[in-house]
Formats: C-alpha cells, sequence, structure tokens
C-alpha cells in the first residue's frame, strides 16, 4: 500500500497525478492529457516546431477546429468562401498544418465543427482528472468536469504539440461556496457575472477556484461549465468543480468517452476527485445564492456590472479618483447616463451564443421567453449555436422554428459575435444585449456598446426592444 497523502484539495490531487518533474520552487513540468487547438493561436507554434525539425509528440492527444474565424451565415463554400484574407489564411493555414502534423481536426463543413470549448465537453474528450490547455482563455470552461484546465500562450502550445507537456509554476486555491439555491429566472450566468462584480476582474488572480456548494452542485452540466467559463473573467488561473454523477452521466453518452469496463474503471477514480476533510484553501469567498438578480453589465470590464433592478451607478459618488475617472470613461463609451435604472435601456442587437452560453440548454431558455412575441422593429437578433450538434439539437426540437418566427436570425456554429473576428459584428455606438463572456472597448466591433446577461435575459431585450427583466415575460 502507498503511503496516505495528508488531506489535499480536487485541483492538487488532479496536479499531483501529473508531474513529471519538479522544476524547483514548486514549479513543475506537467503532463498534458489533451491539447485543443484553433486557428487563432495556433500558427506560430506549428511554425516553431517545422522550424525546429520536430513533430507532435502525441497526435491522438491533441484535436484542432476553426471556431473564431468562421463565417455563421453559409458554409456552402467551405473555408474557400471566407471572405475575409486574413480570416481565411488562419483557417487554410490551420488545415495545412493539421494534415503536415497528422492531428485529429474537425472540418469546417463537419456537424461536429463547433467552438473548440463545446465541442470538447461533447465528443467526451473533457474528462475529470485530466489536464487540457488550450491557447485559448476559456478552456477554463474544462473544469466543470473535474478537469485542470487552462490557457496557454502560442510558446506554450508549441511547447506541448512537442513534448506534451507544459512548465507550471506553482497555484494557489480560491473556494467559491454558494449556499442556498439561486432564485426562479436566474441563471449560472448571473451566478458568474455577481462573483465577478463581488471580486473583480483581478479577484482570483494567481487562484485555481474551485466552486461548491448547494447551488453549484445543483446547476447541469451546461450551467456548470458556464460558471467554470467565467472563472477566467475573475483572473483566475483555472475553475474546477468536483465531479459527481452529473458528470458520468454526461460522459456515459458522449461518443470518445470511456466505455463499458474502461468507464467503471474510470468512474473508480473520478469519485476520489474531490477536496479532503481538513484540506485548506488559499482563500474562501461565501455567496448567498438567494443575494444573486439577474445581472446586466454597464461598463466595459465584467465587474462593472449590476443587477436588473438597479440603476446605472453615478460616478460622482465614487471617492477614489482613479476609480471615478475609470467609471466615467466607461459610462462615456457605453453612453449611459449616471443614475438611470438600467432596465429600459434600448438595444440595437442581441447576441445569443458563445462557449459561455451557447448550449443546448442556453437555446432552450432563450426561446421559452418568446412566448408568441416578435423581435422588437429595429433590432436585429443573433442566434448562434455553439457548436453543429447543438443546432442539430435545437433543429430536432423545433427551437430555429420559434426563434425564425419571432424574427431572430438562426446561424451556424462559431464564436460570431462574442468577438469581432469574423463578419459578425457591432456597429460604432451599436447597443447589444449579448450573452458572451467579455465587454470590453470594441469587443464586439469598433465602437460597439456590449451587455453581458444570461440567454433568457438577452431574448427578452431582443422581444422588447431595451433591456429587460425577463423574470416579467
Ligand atoms: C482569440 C483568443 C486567443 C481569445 C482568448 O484567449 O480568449 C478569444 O477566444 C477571446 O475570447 O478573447
Ligand atoms: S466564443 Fe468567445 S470567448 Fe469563447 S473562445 Fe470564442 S471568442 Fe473566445
Amino acid at each position: 500500500m502507498s503511503a496516505p497523502h495528508p488531506p489535499r484539495l480536487l485541483f492538487q490531487k488532479v496536479w499531483d497525478d501529473h508531474v513529471v518533474a519538479s522544476m524547483g520552487e514548486g514549479a513543475v513540468l506537467l503532463y498534458i492529457d489533451r491539447h485543443l487547438v484553433n486557428e487563432v493561436t495556433s500558427p506560430q507554434a506549428f511554425e516553431g516546431l517545422r522550424a525546429a525539425g520536430r513533430a507532435v509528440r502525441r497526435p491522438g492527444g491533441t484535436i484542432a477546429v476553426a471556431d473564431h474565424n468562421v463565417p455563421t451565415d453559409n458554409r456552402a463554400g467551405g473555408v474557400a468562401a471566407i471572405l475575409e484574407p486574413e480570416s481565411r489564411e488562419q483557417v487554410e493555414t490551420l488545415e495545412r498544418n493539421v494534415a503536415e502534423f497528422g492531428i485529429p481536426y474537425v472540418p469546417l463543413r463537419s456537424a461536429r465543427q463547433g467552438i473548440v470549448h463545446i465541442i470538447g465537453p461533447e465528443l467526451g474528450l473533457t474528462l475529470p482528472g485530466s489536464t487540457i490547455v488550450c491557447g485559448d482563455s476559456h478552456t477554463s470552461t474544462h473544469g466543470a468536469f473535474g478537469a485542470l484546465a487552462f490557457g496557454i500562450g502560442t510558446s506554450e502550445a508549441e511547447h506541448v504539440l512537442a513534448t506534451q507537456t507544459l512548465l507550471q509554476q506553482p497555484a494557489r486555491s480560491m473556494l467559491i461556496r454558494v449556499d442556498n439555491q439561486l432564485g426562479a429566472g436566474v441563471t449560472a450566468k448571473d451566478l458568474a457575472l455577481h462573483i465577478i462584480g463581488r471580486i473583480g476582474t483581478g479577484g482570483a488572480t494567481g487562484h485555481v477556484i474551485e466552486y461548491a456548494g448547494e447551488a453549484v452542485t445543483a446547476l447541469d452540466m451546461a450551467g456548470r461549465m458556464t460558471l467554470c467559463n467565467m472563472s477566467i473573467e475573475a483572473g483566475a488561473r483555472a475553475g474546477m468543480i468536483a465531479p459527481d454523477q452529473k458528470v458520468f452521466d454526461w460522459l456515459a453518452a458522449a461518443p470518445l468517452a470511456p466505455k463499458g469496463e474502461a468507464l467503471e474503471r474510470a468512474k473508480d477514480y473520478w469519485r476520489t476527485l474531490k477536496s479532503d476533510d481538513g484540506a485548506v484553501h488559499d482563500r474562501t469567498v461565501e455567496i448567498d445564492a438567494r443575494d444573486v438578480a439577474p445581472m446586466v453589465t454597464w461598463g466595459t470590464s465584467p465587474e462593472a456590472v449590476t443587477g436588473i433592478g438597479s440603476i446605472v451607478p453615478d460616478p460622482a459618488a465614487i471617492a477614489d479618483p482613479a476609480n471615478r475617472s475609470q467609471a466615467e470613461t466607461m459610462l462615456a463609451y457605453m453612453g449611459l447616463e449616471p443614475g438611470r435604472p438600467i432596465a429600459g435601456t434600448p438595444i440595437d442587437m442581441a447576441f445569443i451564443g458563445s462557449c459561455t452560453n451557447g448550449r443546448i440548454e442556453d437555446l432552450r431558455a432563450a426561446a421559452a421567453v418568446i412566448g408568441g412575441r416578435h423581435v422588437a422593429p429595429g433590432v436585429r437578433a443573433l442566434v448562434v449555436p455553439g457548436s453543429g450538434q447543438v443546432k442539430a439539437a435545437a433543429e430536432a426540437e423545433g427551437l430555429d422554428r420559434l426563434f425564425i418566427d419571432a424574427g431572430f436570425e438562426w446561424r451556424e456554429a462559431g464564436c460570431s459575435m462574442c468577438l469581432g473576428m469574423n463578419p459578425d459584428q457591432l456597429g460604432p455606438r451599436q447597443r447589444c444585449a449579448s450573452t458572451s463572456n467579455r465587454n470590453f472597448e470594441g469587443r464586439q466591433g469598433p465602437g460597439g456598446r456590449t451587455h453581458l446577461m444570461s440567454p433568457a435575459m438577452a431574448a427578452a431585450a431582443a422581444l422588447s426592444g431595451h433591456i429587460v427583466d425577463a423574470r416579467d415575460f
């Protein structure tokens, strides 16, 4: 029998099980189980491999898909039909690289194509206790399965491609415990925004967040992914939730997850993946789920957020001069008046999609508020499934008809209007109710104004023509 461990946290267990070598002062070389590759951050990594004459260490542990630059209106023409030259070149380069290095690839025309953080879990590539990296900050999404998953830079991606390992500095741990239950019509997205509003965009810097508590356990897998996805917006290195039966049920239905005997053996291990009694987090944040309202951002940072029943803050009331001037800048960019209710703010666009809220559950929540209404005159509303599978599932349920009949546009899968790397963009001063995760200046197009919110809230805004409490629908 091996010597018993002292009590350990969830993330330490996964970490310890992947240490290839200690590099001193807590830094380690970690084995990486799964490397997800997109078209944006991989070109130089492959270029580096080529220059060094190296191969990919474990092509089978790697999977590539183009998601950021793909148009979402029409796929008939394939990659060659991408009009924007830089976008087309990125996708073509990815296709050349995966062919040359023998990496599994989900092509644009595959029914499985989609945002990498949505298709990984769908395929069953996201497993509890595994280490997952991607040259993309929202890799934290996969922590919903009890994986240790983080975004990496391009040179790190090259290192992982070449060695299947990654140098990691020690991380600290933050427990976010959410007691009690979220109210009716309050979602994981609202919880994520509430947390960021509370601890700030730097609140979890250097930490791996472990989410726990009644309201977290009660979330379905889609909600858990939304929550872990936004960990990065609080500055965290990763977000994790201890795997439970909901994870096992999801994986039992996922095509590439272990099956039969292998699944049973894996589950024996997965059940050990929780923080031990007596293991201590570096920080603990306690949230009462009953305090969480449907949230809407008013500024250009996810922490500039408020409940739907609240007002746009008045910078004059902010004592700290730096914070005051920051709030003034944000309000000027957003074209909002201080002291006015956030509800009632007119919108030009609505975007329902992204790796935060582009899953079937999100589309159902958005469709549920339609209730025979139509998108308000002058508003353009996009529904963009996070993957081809989400799209197919929605169509099988008739959600596409509901959306189309109500005046929403029904699109192909991709990052779409989450960020301006493809044709789906806001124009200057256009205001968008968006289910994405970042409201930075210009994020959805130069001069565009983003209000982050949940799918139900974005759909309700599209139907009303202004920001509104979806619970009143
Ligand atoms: C383009 C990519 C590197 C970027 C990220 O790392 O997150 C994008 O996905 C984003 O959401 O801003
Ligand atoms: S959907 Fe948005 S946040 Fe997610 S990977 Fe794409 S651009 Fe990044």
